[in-house]
């Protein structure tokens, strides 16, 4: 069952917020929709998942990245989920980047992150069938996210190509196996052995990726961002693409940082690649 908490008329359509039980993290989850101008049952539109990075809720990108009124005028609908299970029986610590705002879109299997921290269960399965149900959407589905949610991105589309017909970051930890941001995570959620790491690491799923699998890829990263060196690590995502052949467009951008700034400034022509590819 979905509980509206919110409804807001923006660019001619709806701003929406539900609250639900999800199965995948048995707890309340918390999601945000935009529907565009027109969108019905006898008009379904396309919908762009957008994940969130750490310390984001559903609420970061649709207030400050300005993409309401390009995504009304493409038809496009837009999801964004919470970045982690939240509430408080739900494991946390109190640190920014592991625990509640940073579920880091895996499933956990060490106690006693196990229970509650099933991110990419929810993401890949429950909330599109969700969304299926209750919104006029259509299947095609293209996906996007922010740093954190930029490696949820790129990594579930790597994964389940077949769910999305393109998928985009901006300023995404490409590289989660070899930076203290992914390490602290995988570390926490997944255990020692890793080995279980490399199914949630974006470059590593370059190297499994079968040229049929290829989807459209668009990165966008700012030169000025204080988290590229040790935590993003684009340059390794460049010679994955490189090696690999991946149909992957890297866009450096001098003086843009890590912030909603950046976003905002290129999520139009974010938008603008996934049009072309969900509505082809
Ligand atoms: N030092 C900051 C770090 C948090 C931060 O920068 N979060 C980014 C995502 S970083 C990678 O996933 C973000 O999107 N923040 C929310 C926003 O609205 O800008 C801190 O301590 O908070």
């Amino acid at each position: 069952m979905l509980d509206n908490l919110s409804a807001t008329k923006v660019s001619g359509g709806w701003h929406k917020q539900y609250s639900h039980t999800s199965t995948s993290t048995h707890c309340p989850m918390r999601f945000a929709i935009f529907l565009p101008p027109g969108a019905s049952q006898t008009n379904k539109v396309p919908v762009l998942y957008w994940l969130s990075g750490l310390t984001c809720t559903d609420e970061n990108f649709m207030q400050k990245a300005g993409a309401f009124k390009m995504a009304a005028e493409l038809g496009i609908a837009i999801v964004a989920p919470d970045t982690s299970p939240r509430g408080d029986t739900v494991p946390d610590e109190d640190s920014y980047d592991f625990g509640q705002g940073a579920g880091f879109y895996v499933n956990a299997t060490q106690a006693p992150y196990n229970t509650h921290y099933n991110m990419y269960e929810y993401v890949v399965n429950e909330l599109p069938a969700l969304i299926d149900q209750h919104f006029p959407v259509t299947d095609k589905k293209a996906i996007s996210g922010h740093s954190m949610g930029g490696h949820g991105a790129l990594m579930i589309a790597l994964r389940n190509p077949q769910n999305y017909t393109s998928t985009s970051a901006f300023s995404p930890i490409v590289n989660p196996i070899n930076c203290p941001w992914g390490q602290k995570a995988f570390s926490h959620y997944l255990g020692s052995d890793k080995s279980t790491w490399t199914q949630y690491d974006t470059c590593e799923l370059m190297d499994q990726a079968n040229a049929t699998d290829h989807l459209p890829m668009r990165i966008d990263q700012g030169e000025a961002d204080n988290f590229l060196v040790e935590q993003l690590k684009t340059e390794n995502l460049f010679k994955k693409v490189n090696e690999q052949g991946y149909p992957a467009e890297i866009n450096m951008h001098a003086g843009y940082d890590h912030s909603y700034f950046f976003i905002s400034s290129f999520i139009d022509e974010h938008l603008l690649f996934h049009q072309s590819y969900l509505q082809a």
